[in-house]
């Protein structure tokens, strides 16, 4: 069968992990893409601009992170944030109108969706990937944005067709089971930001 879309998964990556590669790889695989270009970005409109690494210190650890994986590109989701998806998923559809796009997010993002820029927009944009990331199934499944685009999600067993839906088209994809965490890692490396100083 022949490859299907490029996915596009934008994130912080402060720092990238190992569940950031497994999701890739296993939305690489359940979609069958030919591609997945790694969006890192500046900044997250909703996040605290204050415990982020360099932009180009997160991509060259994703860089790293990605390495080995045929046809993962990892660039910047834009020269500086905070960043937008409507704004920089437009972008990259415009420029390569023949190319068929799936965005690609974690449950915990779907969760929250509808709190992002134009939202309902970005969905009726390109289809959507969702997967699964312990403890966010319901809250994704139960989600604002879920519940909006009901009509629209597309079952788990037609994922392969998702790349040729017209959007507003999702799909929660099960299987991934990862707990990494960018905030548990930052957590770990630095605990004083996080109130877990030891009191001795
Ligand atoms: N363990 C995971 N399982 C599934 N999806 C994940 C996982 N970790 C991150 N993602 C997804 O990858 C994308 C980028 O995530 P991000 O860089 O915010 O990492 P994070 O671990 O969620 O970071 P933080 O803890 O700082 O919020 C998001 O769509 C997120 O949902
Ligand atoms: O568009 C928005 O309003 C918006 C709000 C929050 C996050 N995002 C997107 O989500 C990604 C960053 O999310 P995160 O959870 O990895 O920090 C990044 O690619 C942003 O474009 C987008």
């Amino acid at each position: 069968m022949s490859r299907t879309a490029i996915g596009l998964l934008g994130g912080s990556f402060n720092p990238p992990h190992s569940g950031h590669r497994a999701l890739v790889r296993h939305a690489m695989k359940r979609l069958h893409l030919r591609g997945m270009r790694v969006l890192v970005s500046p900044q997250n409109p909703l996040k605290s601009a204050g415990d982020y690494a360099p932009l180009e210190e997160r991509i060259a650890a994703t860089r790293e992170m990605m390495r080995g994986l045929p046809n993962v590109r990892v660039e910047p989701e834009a020269a500086e944030g905070p960043t937008f998806a409507v704004d920089s998923i437009a972008k990259r559809v415009l420029r390569e109108p023949h190319t068929d796009f799936i965005y690609v997010m974690g449950a915990d993002s779907f969760a929250g969706l509808h709190r992002w820029r134009r939202w309902q927009a970005l969905m009726e944009m390109v289809p959507i990937a969702v997967v699964s990331r312990p403890g966010f199934r319901l809250e994704a499944l139960q989600s604002p944005a879920a519940r909006a685009f009901a009509k629209a999600q597309v079952p788990e067993r037609l994922a392969l067709t998702l790349h040729r839906r017209t959007a507003p088209a999702w799909c929660f994809l099960t299987g991934l089971d990862r707990e990494e965490s960018s905030t548990a890692i930052r957590a770990r490396e630095d605990p004083s930001k996080f109130g877990m100083e030891s009191a001795t």
